[in-house]
C-alpha cells in the first residue's frame, strides 16, 4: 500500500518539497472521520428508490453496513446490486413493512447478516387518495395508517432488544411538510405525517433512558415519482407548494440526496446529544 505523506511546514523544510509519513494513528483517525458510521448497521425501509435509496448510499458511504428494503424483489436486487458496484457493504431483503410477517423477516435478516443493528430508518410511505377525507374508506385510512405510522413503531418494537444493546443507537423517521401545512385533497396522508411528529417526540422520551435517540425528518418536494407525482402533477397542489417555496424558499425542489446527508448526522457520534427533534429539509421552513 503506498505510503501515506503530510508535507512539513516551511520552517523545518530544507528542500521545497519535504514529505513526512503520517503515523498510523493519524491515518486511521483520518479514516475514522470520513467514515463516522464505520462497524454500525443500519436496517432502512423503503430503501430501493428515491430519499430512502439516497439515505441508504450516503450511511454505506459513511462506513455503515446497511440493510436495503422494499416490497418488490427485483427493486430490492436492483437496488443492492446498485450500491455494491460502488464498493459498499449492503443486503436486501423484500419487506411490506405493513406485513408482520415481512418485518419480521427483515429482522432475521438483519441479525443473521450482521449480529445486531444500530440504526433504524423509517422511510416507507403511501398515498393512495387524492380526495376528501371524510370521503376515504376505511380500508384507505387502515392502509395509510398501517404503512405510515403504525409500521415503524411495529418493526421497531422487534429490532428494540437487539438496538439496546448496542450503544449509541439511533432512530429516524420521515414524515412531511404535510405535517405542518395540510394539503388539500391529501387529507388521509396528512394527517398520518402529522402522526409521525407525535410518534418521534413519544417513542424519543421512552427511548431516551435506554441511550436510544429518535428524531425525524420532515422533507418538503423532493424530485422522486412519489414526490413529483403528489407535489407537482396533481391539480390542487400545483398552486400550493411549488409556489409557497417561490415565495419563501430556496427557488427549487429538493433531490433525494438533499435528505441524505442529514440523517447520515443524525446517526453519527456528532448528534449524540440530540432527540426528539422534527428536522425539515424542504427549502423553507413552515413554521417557528
Ligand atoms: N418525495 C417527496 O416529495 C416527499 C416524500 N416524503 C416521504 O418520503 C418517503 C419516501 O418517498 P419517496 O422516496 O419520494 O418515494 P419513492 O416512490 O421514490 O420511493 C418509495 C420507496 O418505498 C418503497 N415502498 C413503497 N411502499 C412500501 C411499503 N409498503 N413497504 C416497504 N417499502 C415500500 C418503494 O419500493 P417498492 O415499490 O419495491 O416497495 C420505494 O423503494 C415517504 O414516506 C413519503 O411520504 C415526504 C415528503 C415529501
Ligand atoms: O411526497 C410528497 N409530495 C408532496 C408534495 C407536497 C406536499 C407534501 C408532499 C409529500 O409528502
Amino acid at each position: 500500500m503506498a505510503a501515506m505523506f503530510r508535507s512539513v511546514p516551511q520552517v523545518f523544510r530544507g528542500s521545497r518539497c519535504a514529505l513526512v509519513p503520517l503515523s498510523a494513528r493519524t491515518i486511521s483517525k483520518r479514516a475514522d472521520e470520513r467514515r463516522p458510521l464505520a462497524d454500525k448497521v443500519a436496517v432502512i425501509t423503503g430503501s430501493t428508490k428515491g430519499i430512502g435509496f439516497a439515505i441508504a448510499q450516503r450511511l454505506a458511504q459513511n462506513g455503515a453496513h446497511v440493510v436495503i428494503s422494499s416490497r418488490k424483489q427485483q427493486n430490492v436486487d436492483h437496488a443492492v446490486a446498485m450500491l455494491k458496484e460502488e464498493g459498499l457493504s449492503v443486503t436486501g431483503t423484500v419487506c411490506h413493512v405493513g406485513k408482520a410477517k415481512d418485518r419480521q423477516h427483515l429482522v432475521a435478516t438483519a441479525l443473521e447478516h450482521s449480529g445486531g443493528v444500530d440504526f433504524l430508518v423509517c422511510v416507507a410511505g403511501v398515498n393512495p387518495l387524492v380526495g376528501s377525507t371524510l370521503g376515504a374508506s376505511e380500508q384507505i385510512w387502515d392502509k395509510v395508517l398501517d404503512v405510515n405510522v403504525k409500521s415503524p413503531a411495529l418493526l421497531l418494537s422487534r429490532l428494540l432488544p437487539h438496538m439496546e444493546k448496542r450503544g449509541g443507537s439511533c432512530v429516524v423517521l420521515v414524515s412531511s411538510v404535510a405535517a405542518y401545512l395540510p394539503v388539500p385533497t391529501l387529507g388521509v396522508y396528512n394527517t398520518s405525517k402529522t402522526a409521525l411528529l407525535g410518534l418521534s417526540k413519544s417513542l424519543a422520551i421512552e427511548l431516551a433512558p435506554k441511550g436510544i435517540r429518535v428524531n425525524c425528518i420532515v422533507p418538503g418536494i423532493i424530485k422522486t415519482d412519489f414526490g413529483l407525482g403528489l407535489g407537482v402533477r396533481e391539480k390542487t397542489m400545483s398552486n400550493m407548494l411549488p409556489d409557497l417555496n417561490k415565495i419563501y424558499g430556496l427557488q427549487r425542489f429538493g433531490e433525494p440526496e438533499d435528505c441524505a446527508g442529514i440523517v447520515s448526522f443524525l446517526c453519527s457520534p456528532d448528534a449524540s446529544y440530540i432527540t426528539g427533534e422534527n428536522i425539515i429539509v424542504a427549502g423553507f421552513s413552515p413554521r417557528l
